[in-house]
Order: structure tokens, then C-alpha cells, then sequence
């Protein structure tokens, strides 16, 4: 009998980027990679070997298509699922988006649902609330959103292809649930302007490619002043990313990882950023990613 195996492949995403809290997110060439087919039990390989990804009650992707099966009316009887785990978890890479986009593709495939922008969000919004790290994955490159009630409105936006990331990944874990938990309830009027002024701003940079700009543009109130208690040397990673030849820089989602936007000299900005925090004592590694354009992508074989 032939068996059905579903293969996705999903982007890792950097939220925020500085002044777009909640809003902005950009999908990036670094990918976790999910094969999967029906099993009697749940069976979860990783590589490389991730103990705690590898206990179901922890697997954001069993529990996503668990769930849509039993959404279907029908018994969840198991799955053998073998996880490339590249994106490291709890450092603002969006590891659990992928996860969750990868649980949805799949049951949609497995039960040959068309998957619509509606029944994504119904799904999705069930284990990740925020749209900023879900809809990079999904459908790759820059995108800006905003989640009202009842719709989830969204702009896939052109990323200059001249700017690379380098993202300085630290060794320790920080994950968003702490990362919000440190936000304060109300802010100024002034810091709120300040967001949306710079926001906007980064938009028009990147569409006029002016990115002598994205240095301001990338300026934010709302949440890294709040974060960067949690950041060994935060302000000096920024610094030194920027004293490389950054032309923009700020932590990646919630954490730990820091983002550095850049034209050239990519690895003497790494380099830069990872001896900032080895100056506090803290060892971290540096990656050099090209943004990915198209997102998540989907394949069955039949073996
Ligand atoms: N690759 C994965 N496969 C399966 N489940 C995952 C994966 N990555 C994360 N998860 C699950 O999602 C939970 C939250 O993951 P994580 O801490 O990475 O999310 P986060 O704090 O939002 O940070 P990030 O932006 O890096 O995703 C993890 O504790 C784990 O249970
Ligand atoms: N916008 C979210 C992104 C989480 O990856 C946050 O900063 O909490």
C-alpha cells in the first residue's frame, strides 16, 4: 500500500525590526524542514537531536495537526515525524511560527482543504497570537499586518535585494512570553509617535532604497528599552553593528537574537556583534541571510 508523506520546508522570520512592534516581519534563508505521514503513535526524529522538540507535549507541529484532524471529526491516530531543526528555539527567529505554518500546510494537504488567508489565521492565531513572525513564514519576504477582531489585514511589501541580515544569535534561550511580560501596559503619547513617525519611515526607505534612513527608521520606544534589561550589552551590539557598517539594527522579535541590516562587510559586523557579547561574558554566533521571498512551500510523495 502506498504511503503519503508530506514534506514542508518554512522560513525562519525576524519580527519588529525596531520601530514595527507587532507589526513588521521578514522572512530569511535559514529553514526548519518537517517530513511527515500517517503512524499508529507519534514518532519524532530531529536533526540535529532536540530532546525537548521531541516530546509530543512539546511539539508545536503534532499539536497543530492533532488538531485539525480532530477538527475534521476524525481520531488523531499518531504520526512519524522527522524535524531539521535549524532555527534555534526561544531566540526570536520564529522557530514556533514555522512550526505552526508547517502543522497547517500539512493538514490542509493531508485533508485537500484549500487553505485560505481566513482559515489560516483561524488556525494559527489558536497557538501564536501575533501575525508578525505566522505571515513571513507563510508567505515569505517583508510583510506589515495588523489583526483587527475578525480579519487580518496584510501587505507583502518588495525588500531592496542589495540588503542582507546578519542575525547574532547568543547562547542563551529568551522567550516572548518573558520578553511581554516586561512591556509596560500604557506609554507615552510621545513614545507612540515616536514608533509610528519611524515605522512609517522604514517603509519609504526601503521603497526609495534609501538606506541611509533605516538607522532612524529603526529606532524604537515600545518594547527594546523595556527588553534590553534582558540583553547582555544590548547597546553595544547595536553600536558595534553600526560602527561595522550597519546601516540598521535592533533585537530580532523578542529575543535573544540581534538583527543587523547591511549592504556590505557583513562578517566584519558579525564578528563586531558577537564580541559585544562575548564582552559581557555571553558566546554567541553569527549568520549571514539573504531574505527569502516566497515562503513556506509544500510537497507530497508517495512511497
Ligand atoms: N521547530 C519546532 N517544532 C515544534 N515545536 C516548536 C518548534 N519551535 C518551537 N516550538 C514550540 O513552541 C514553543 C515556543 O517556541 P519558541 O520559544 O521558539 O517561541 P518564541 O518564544 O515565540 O520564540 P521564537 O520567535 O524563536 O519562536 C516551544 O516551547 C515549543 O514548544
Ligand atoms: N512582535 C512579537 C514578535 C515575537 O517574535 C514580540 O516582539 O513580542
Amino acid at each position: 500500500m502506498t504511503k503519503k508523506i508530506v514534506k514542508v520546508k518554512v522560513p525562519a522570520t525576524t519580527a519588529n525590526l525596531g520601530a514595527g512592534f507587532d507589526t513588521f516581519g521578514l522572512a530569511l534563508t535559514l529553514y526548519n524542514e518537517f517530513e511527515v505521514e500517517e503512524a499508529d503513535g507519534v514518532f519524532i526524529e530531529s536533526y540535529p537531536e532536540n530532546k525537548f522538540l521531541k516530546n509530543p507535549e512539546n511539539n508545536l507541529f503534532i499539536k497543530v495537526v492533532k488538531y485539525l484532524c480532530e477538527a475534521e471529526g476524525k481520531k488523531f491516530h499518531g504520526a512519524k515525524l522527522k524535524q531539521t531543526v535549524n532555527i534555534p528555539v526561544a531566540r526570536g527567529l520564529g522557530s514556533s511560527a514555522t512550526a505552526i505554518v508547517a502543522g497547517i500546510l500539512t493538514g490542509f494537504a493531508v485533508h485537500k482543504k484549500p487553505l485560505t488567508d481566513e482559515e489560516f489565521f483561524k488556525v494559527a492565531y489558536l497557538f501564536e497570537p501575533h501575525p508578525d513572525n505566522l505571515l513571513p513564514a507563510w508567505k515569505g519576504g517583508f510583510i506589515t499586518a495588523l489583526k483587527t477582531e475578525d480579519k487580518t489585514y496584510y501587505s507583502k511589501i518588495d525588500f531592496p535585494q542589495e540588503l542582507k541580515a546578519v542575525v547574532v544569535i547568543p547562547d542563551f534561550e529568551l522567550s516572548t512570553e518573558l520578553a511581554r511580560s516586561v512591556l509596560p501596559k500604557e506609554i507615552p503619547l510621545k513614545d507612540a509617535v515616536f514608533n509610528i513617525q519611524r515605522a512609517s519611515l522604514f517603509i519609504r526607505a526601503l521603497q526609495e532604497k534609501r538606506f541611509d534612513l533605516l538607522k532612524v527608521a529603526m529606532e524604537d520606544r515600545l518594547h527594546q528599552p523595556y527588553r534590553k534589561s534582558l540583553i547582555p550589552n544590548f547597546d553595544k551590539v547595536i553600536q558595534y553593528a553600526y560602527d561595522s557598517g550597519a546601516v540598521g539594527a535592533s533585537l530580532s522579535g523578542a529575543g535573544s537574537t540581534m538583527l543587523a541590516l547591511a549592504l556590505d562587510d557583513f562578517d566584519k559586523i558579525g564578528q563586531a556583534m558577537v564580541s559585544a557579547f562575548s564582552e559581557a561574558g555571553i558566546n554567541a554566533k553569527y549568520l549571514v541571510l539573504d531574505v527569502d521571498t516566497e515562503g513556506a512551500k509544500v510537497e507530497i510523495v508517495e512511497k
